[in-house]
């Protein structure tokens, strides 16, 4: 093989990394949705916050409790990483994985796509769900101040926005699939 031929780009039908990532604040259902989407798709499905807690042999609330966020942020960004160049599949990233430059930059030209969700419906949903360190004290007003922080940072990356009030994680998932035309 000559060195053109190694470095030569994708040949059609050939796809290099995931086939959807999906990005967005916490309760915005990414990690449900993902995990939907890909059986939906035949595909494999990959959460970096499982790649993070598998890799530090600890849940994410320990991470941050007896690292620090600084750590749990580094960890990310390997996860993040790797999964991006290993991945075939469906790919969810933690909330706040785009505040890192870097990962915004690697995930120029990808189909990343926004999950959005509005204060209540996310704040509900994650008072529901496994425990998130950012959130533990005065949810309303963190989700409020993340969001605020992130949406732009959300925009900048995504394909397309998926807005996920009063819809079934089904209905998001058929949604994301239509956004990438992934069911031609
Ligand atoms: N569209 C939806 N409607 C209602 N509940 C949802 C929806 N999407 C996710 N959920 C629920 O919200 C909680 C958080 O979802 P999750 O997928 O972990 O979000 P994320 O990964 O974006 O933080 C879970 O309990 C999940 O079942
Ligand atoms: O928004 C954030 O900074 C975080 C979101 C979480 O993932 P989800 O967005 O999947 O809840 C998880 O990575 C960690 O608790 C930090
Ligand atoms: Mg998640």
């Amino acid at each position: 093989m000559t060195g053109a031929e190694q470095h030569a780009a994708p040949g059609a039908g050939e796809r290099r990394g995931p086939v959807v990532i999906l990005v967005g604040p916490p309760g915005a259902g990414k990690t449900t949705v993902g995990a939907l989407l890909a059986e939906r798709l035949g595909t494999t499905y990959r959460d970096t916050d499982a790649d993070i807690e598998r890799t530090a042999g600890q849940p994410i609330p320990e991470i941050f409790f007896e690292h620090g966020e600084p750590h749990f942020r580094a960890l990310e960004r390997a996860a993040v990483r790797a999964a991006v160049a290993e991945h075939p599949g469906v790919l969810s990233l933690g909330g706040g994985a785009v505040m890192d430059e870097d990962t915004r930059a690697l995930l120029t030209g990808l189909p990343v796509v926004f999950l959005d969700v509005q204060l209540a419906a996310a704040v509900r949903r994650v008072g529901l769900d496994a425990p998130r360190p950012l959130l533990a004290v005065n949810p309303r007003q963190r989700w409020r101040e993340l969001m605020e922080a992130r949406r732009p940072l959300y925009t900048q990356v995504a394909r397309a926005v998926v807005s996920t009030d009063d819809r079934t994680p089904e209905d998001v998932a058929g949604e994301v699939a239509g956004a990438l035309e992934l069911e031609k």
